[in-house]
């Protein structure tokens, strides 16, 4: 099977600046994928050649396994860019039958799919109202349902949940799991870092145009097990008793913070404490979050 996105070397200059430097991805069918970098990264540049709406300087994209220049594996993509401008005068379904047609859709199937669509954004009802009087978060939902109209099998969302509430995002959560359930490629452009950690299988974190670290989500947090553990009394026993099974990265009373190598040598932990005799009160996982991996990524790539 083809790779949904593949890029090799691919850049793009503005004015003599490299907005993209050096991007190599690499993206299987059926993933969602997270595509971070701060403010100014190249991510939406990026997203501009792949849809082949800015030509690169230098390098190859394919998507779909063909080039982006190629107009019938466009049609198989579907788009919602971040700061979306709505066709406000019209109605949640005039928009999308516009959309349809923009997307060469029959129109039977077109009239079978706006509903669906509709229902999987959580807007079934409201399509006949216009979009001016939509609030932010409608509005957001609308864009993805013409993102999802034509049963895309590559969907690239930039910021889909920016203007959403807490349960706006779960929704669209919800409908991300859909999408892969259906074996759509999501490629995620988000800032909210919670969300994605939630959401993607892999992640590629990129800074000034070129990929610093990609992977599995699971495998990339993996390595920065930490437990906190509460016990009754730090004794010489209970610290020989974890020695060669954890390293102890702070102390504070009867709390002890302790690096691990994997989740699995936790109850092995658990019997330590106990044999050494000591009462255990707690031992609680607390994994590196994906902001703390972003945040150590970026700044130390600064310094
Ligand atoms: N059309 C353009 N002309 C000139 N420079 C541009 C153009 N588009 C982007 N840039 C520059 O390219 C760099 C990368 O911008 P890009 O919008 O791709 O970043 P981004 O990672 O999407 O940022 P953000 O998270 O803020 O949306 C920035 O320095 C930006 O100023």
């Amino acid at each position: 099977m083809p790779l949904a996105i593949e890029t090799h070397h691919l850049r793009k200059v503005f004015h003599g600046r490299p907005a993209v430097e050096d991007l190599n991805l690499e993206v299987a069918q059926g993933e969602v994928f997270g595509f971070l970098g701060p403010n100014g990264a190249g991510k939406s540049t990026t997203v501009k050649m792949l849809l082949g709406l800015t030509h690169p300087s230098a390098g190859v994209a394919r998507i779909l396994g063909q080039p982006i220049e190629d107009l019938e594996v466009r049609r198989q993509v579907g788009f919602l860019p971040e700061l979306f401008r709505f066709h406000d005068w019209m109605t949640g379904r005039d928009f999308l039958r516009f959309h349809g047609q923009l997307y060469g859709m029959e129109t039977a199937d077109l009239e079978r799919r706006i509903p669906e669509a509709l229902e999987l954004v959580g807007l079934a009802g409201r399509e006949r109202e216009r979009i001016k009087g939509y609030s932010k978060g409608m509005q957001q939902r609308i864009g993805l349902a013409q993102a999802i109209l034509n049963r895309p099998k590559l969907v690239i969302l930039d910021e889909p949940t920016s203007a959403l509430d807490p349960i706006g995002r779960r929704e669209v959560r919800e409908l991300i799991a859909h999408l892969k359930a259906e074996g759509t490629t999501v490629f995620l452009n988000s800032h909210l870092l919670s969300e994605v950690e939630l959401t993607c299988d892999r992640v590629a974190i990129v800074n000034k145009g070129r990929v610093i670290q990609s992977g599995n989500l699971a495998e990339l947090l993996n390595p920065h097990l930490e437990a906190e553990l509460r016990v009754d009394k730090v004794t010489p026993a209970l610290r020989n008793a974890l020695s060669g099974l954890a390293r102890i990265l702070e102390e504070n009373g009867e709390r002890l913070t302790l690096a691990l190598p994997s989740e699995d040598t936790l109850p092995a932990v658990a019997e330590a404490v106990v044999h050494s005799g000591t009462k255990l009160y707690a031992l609680t996982p607390r994994r590196e979050s994906l902001e703390d991996l972003f945040v150590t990524l970026i700044e130390g790539g600064d310094s």
